[in-house]
């Protein structure tokens, strides 16, 4: 059983990460949360795939939600029960996939 992230945990990943591009992570709903916008629906659709790829890799699934440029990204641990360093792990996976596709 993997044990919950402490508080003090995820206010230092939120105070210390990068974010994705342009946009942040932020906690929502017990959740780390970010919307990212892209140029168009097959860009945000490709990094859809890129991160679903990704997370059946991990084992640890994304709850998200895509309105044509926009995708919606709320990370949390099911089995835990709340944020793990599963969650802060695939964020960052997250990151370097949407650099990927904005760098070539
Ligand atoms: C059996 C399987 O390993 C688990 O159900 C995995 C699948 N993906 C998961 N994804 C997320 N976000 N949280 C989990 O606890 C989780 N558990």
């Amino acid at each position: 059983m993997i044990l919950r992230l402490t508080q003090q945990e995820i206010e230092h990943f939120l105070a210390n990460d990068p974010g994705v591009g342009p946009s942040k992570w932020k906690i929502q709903d017990g959740r780390l949360h970010i919307s990212l916008s892209f140029p168009d629906f097959v860009s945000a659709f490709a990094f859809m795939t890129a991160v679903a790829i990704l997370a059946e890799k991990a084992d640890h699934h994304p709850e998200w939600s895509n309105v044509y440029n926009r995708v919606d990204i709320g990370l949390t641990t099911h089995d835990a029960g709340g944020l793990t360093s599963r969650d802060i792990n695939l964020a960052r996976q997250i990151a370097r996939a949407y650099a990927r596709g904005n760098t070539g």
